[in-house]
């Protein structure tokens, strides 16, 4: 039976995430080799005619699941009826700077779009928020967003949570496939917390199979969160292709029971482990047998594991307090 195409709104579609990851969506990576999906791509104004350009790259491809490619700078248009919303379209930061520096440029980006899925996109719409700082503007998205379950919104840690596991593999001298369940919790900063100690290499804890606490400690989780920055550093400009493939990850992860262990998501608090509520934060996630997510209850987490965490949510609290302050929004 012919399957009713997925609508994906991507913004920034013209940007370097966006190139790299439009084509993985159409070739049905994300959804699945029979599933269709009709891409709303969204621009500024100004990035129309680079838009215009993608597009005729992805009619060339002649992929056979794209059903259809909408191309728009009016949101009204961009997230009508759309399943998914991936909101990537905003300025990414320059060497010397860190993602909360452009809460100021980026958070009231966030206020137009949520208002305009709130409007346009299907109830049913689930928004994966990468532009940064991806937490809080998601936050920011989700309160503009009322009539949308708060459940729907997301923001990405996949990321951190894929150098986690190449880094942790490298060091043991395994194979990435041998480490499962590691949870980056936290901001999408560099103060998120890749918890090593529940992290597994081939089912053991990593912490014992690498044995060596101090680099775990001083190198490890600097390195995970510094990651974004050094690439910035080596590349001149911020990740591109791997940031793409994590927003493949998150979202085909989402749709799909999860198998093993859990995923990192930023995901809305509702206090679990001691978080403060209402804040976007990275958790560890499940997905059930009929969609449905929850974080993962009952992972250990030691005094050093729980002090990383809060700091990291601490600095949650008072990105939503300065964002909420510039944007005149009520906490
Ligand atoms: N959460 C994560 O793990 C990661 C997040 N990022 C973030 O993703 C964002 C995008 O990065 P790149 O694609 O490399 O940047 P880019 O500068 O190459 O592309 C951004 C695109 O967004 C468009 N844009 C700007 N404002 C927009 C708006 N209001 N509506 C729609 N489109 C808009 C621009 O015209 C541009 O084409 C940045 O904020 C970056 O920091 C990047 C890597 C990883
Ligand atoms: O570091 C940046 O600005 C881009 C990003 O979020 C990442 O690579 O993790």
């Amino acid at each position: 039976m012919k399957k009713d195409p997925i609508r994906v709104a991507v913004t920034g579609a013209a940007g370097n995430i966006g190139y790299a990851l439009l084509f993985r969506i159409a070739s049905g990576q994300m959804f699945g080799p029979d599933q269709p999906v009709a891409l709303n791509l969204i621009e500024i104004e100004p990035a129309m005619a680079a838009l215009a350009g993608v597009a005729m790259e992805l009619d060339d491809c002649a992929f056979p699941l794209l059903e259809e490619i909408v191309q728009t700078s009016d949101l009204n248009v961009g997230f009508k009826d759309c399943d998914w919303a991936l909101l990537v379209g905003s300025v990414p930061r320059k060497a010397g700077m860190e993602r909360a520096d452009l809460l100021g440029i980026n958070g009231k980006i966030f206020v137009g779009q949520g208002k305009a899925i709130n409007d346009h996109a299907k109830r049913s719409c689930r928004v994966l928020v990468v532009g940064n700082p991806c937490n809080t503007n998601c936050l920011i998205a989700m309160r503009s967003a009322p009539d949308i379950p708060d459940k729907q919104f997301f923001a990405m840690t996949r990321l951190d949570e894929n150098r986690a596991k190449t880094q942790l593999a490298l060091k043991a001298g395994v194979k990435v496939k041998d480490v499962t369940e590691l949870c980056v919790w936290g901001n999408h900063s560099p103060s998120m917390f890749p918890d090593f100690y529940n992290a597994k290499i081939n089912r053991q804890s990593a912490a014992k199979v690498i044995a060596d606490e101090s680099w775990l400690k001083e190198t490890f989780v600097p390195t995970v969160g510094t990651r974004g920055a050094a690439i910035i550093k080596a590349r001149g400009a911020s990740s591109a292709a791997s940031a793409a493939n994590a927003v493949v990850d998150t979202v085909s992860d989402l749709i799909k029971p999860t198998r093993g262990g859990y995923h990192s998501v930023c995901v809305i608090s509702s206090g679990e482990y001691g978080v403060p509520e209402g804040i976007i934060t990275s958790m560890p996630i499940r997905v059930d047998a009929v969609g449905n997510w929850r974080v993962v209850e009952g992972i250990k987490l030691n005094d050093y594991a729980r002090e990383k965490i809060a700091a990291s949510n601490a600095e949650l609290v008072e990105e939503r307090s300065v964002a909420f302050g510039q944007l005149g929004l009520s906490i």
